[in-house]
């Protein structure tokens, strides 16, 4: 069978601005720099990202899928659609003041997700008891909503 090639040039730049309201927030420094598998490569072909506040506090991403993250022919793969809400959703119980890992996160793919498009990731912290933190979560462009999940955080225990 013949090798295929790897295309190893870099994509060109994508906008990844906010909407009106939104305010640049460097989430990801919440946790110091271990958080490289999504937020690591901002000029690469995996993900590139941008972090916002909304007018409401709630965290907000604007990605970019890029062709590393692909799955089915031309459209991103559950597992980095997973990978990006399990960031997302985590780093919105951190910027809302809780230390956590995430527990358990539950997702559902809506629509295939097209690759080099940008889109929006949309989080809201909906309680928080005790050491468990519920955030819900989606992935979306305008009306179509390609993921969504739930998110239980549990905060770190005490050293
Ligand atoms: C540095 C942070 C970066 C954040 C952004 C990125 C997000 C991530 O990718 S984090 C990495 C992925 N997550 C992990 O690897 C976590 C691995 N798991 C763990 O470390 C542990 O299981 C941990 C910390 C979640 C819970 O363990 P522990 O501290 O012993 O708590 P434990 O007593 O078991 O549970 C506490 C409560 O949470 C509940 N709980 C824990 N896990 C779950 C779960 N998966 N589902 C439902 N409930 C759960 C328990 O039932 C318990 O509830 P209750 O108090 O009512 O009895």
């Amino acid at each position: 069978m013949e090798k295929q090639e790897k295309n190893t040039e870099v994509c060109p730049p994508v906008d990844l601005s906010g909407e009106a309201g939104w305010t640049p927030f460097d989430a990801p420094s919440l946790v110091g720099a271990s958080l490289r598998f999504v937020s690591g490569e901002p000029d690469g072909n995996r993900y590139r990202v941008r972090y916002y506040k909304d007018d409401a506090e709630q965290l907000r991403a604007r990605i970019w899928f890029g062709p590393e993250t692909e799955g089915p022919p031309g459209h991103a793969h559950g597992g980095a659609m997973a990978a990006v809400l399990d960031e997302v959703l985590g780093l919105a119980a951190w910027a809302a003041g809780h230390s956590i890992v995430v527990g358990n996160l539950n997702v559902s793919f809506r629509n295939l997700l097209p690759l080099e498009q940008v889109v929006t990731v949309e989080s809201e912290v909906v309680s928080a008891q005790g050491r468990k933190v519920m955030v819900h979560g989606r992935i979306c462009l305008g009306e179509t909503v390609f993921a969504e999940a739930e998110c239980l955080c549990i905060t770190i225990r005490d050293k």
